[in-house]
């Protein structure tokens, strides 16, 4: 679904992405970790076409598409959707206006959207500007509303579960959960998504068919999601390092 070869990005002028690779295959969820500043975000919004992220090196397709053909309303077009870290609130917007926008044309997602808005309680959310007021954790619930009115064949998740507490994050999880859960039109099939986390709470809820770690801009690791958040728990980033150069010498 999603291939990255060699990818090299700058943003202002400053190289953030370095010689980057990664395959997500239709239907699996990845997940993306790594400490702060590392370029994890960086990767997320040269995906989806934020034009001040410059590919200046290596390539990104979608379905064999290459994307760098393709402008950010394209590529929302094709299929890609992201729920931001830190998405801006918009004056006038409400958040009723963007679902009604979202499922003019499906309505046959309608009675599900309502009835997950009233099981997540959301139902005072519609009528206020998007984003604007919201609790951390109501905002996550928000982008992840959206994104499941939408139903992107490739969604990306920028750390959904900080500022969200312990009972949130289950409710949250099940958020995530149905929008990843088998396709409608394709019921065998899973979406295709990546997610950014700092915890390992996320894998605990969500099936998690890969793990990444990247690292000043590099991704240094990929494996198995379990055996990587392990490591990191107990000997942290540094481990990763450890461990790629015990795979090059051998
Ligand atoms: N628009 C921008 N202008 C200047 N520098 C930027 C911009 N966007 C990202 N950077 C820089 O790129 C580097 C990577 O940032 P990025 O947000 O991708 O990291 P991250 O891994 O997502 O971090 P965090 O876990 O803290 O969210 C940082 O040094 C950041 O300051």
């Amino acid at each position: 679904m999603i291939n990255i070869n060699n990818l090299t990005v700058e943003v202002e002028g400053k190289q953030v992405l370095h010689d980057v690779n990664l395959d997500i295959p239709e239907g699996e969820v990845h997940l993306l970790l790594g400490p702060n500043g590392s370029g994890k975000t960086s990767l997320m919004m040269t995906i989806t076409g934020y034009p001040q992220y410059e590919i200046v090196g290596g390539s990104i397709s979608m379905m064999g598409k290459d994307l760098a053909e393709l402008d950010i309303t394209d590529r929302a077009r094709l299929g890609i959707g992201m729920a931001e870290q830190r998405p801006p609130s918009i004056d006038g917007v409400k958040l009723k206006m963007l679902l009604d926008y979202l499922l003019a044309d499906h309505p046959e997602r309608r009675n599900e959207i309502d009835s997950l808005i009233k099981s997540t309680n959301m139902d005072s959310f519609l009528n206020r500007n998007i984003n604007e007021g919201l609790s951390g954790g109501e905002i996550k619930k928000s982008e992840i509303l959206l994104l499941i009115s939408r139903q992107p064949l490739f969604a990306m998740l920028d750390e959904p579960d900080s500022g969200v507490d312990i009972d949130g994050l289950e409710l949250l999880s099940s958020m995530i959960n149905t929008l990843f859960s088998p396709m409608r039109d394709i019921p065998a099939k899973r979406r295709t998504g990546l997610i950014i986390t700092h915890s390992n709470r996320m894998a605990e809820y969500i099936h998690v068919d890969k793990t990444h770690v990247m690292l000043g801009g590099e991704l240094i690791c990929s494996g198995n999601p379990q055996i990587i958040m392990n490591k990191i728990v107990t000997s942290g980033f540094g481990s990763c390092v450890e461990c790629k150069r015990h795979e090059s010498i051998s």
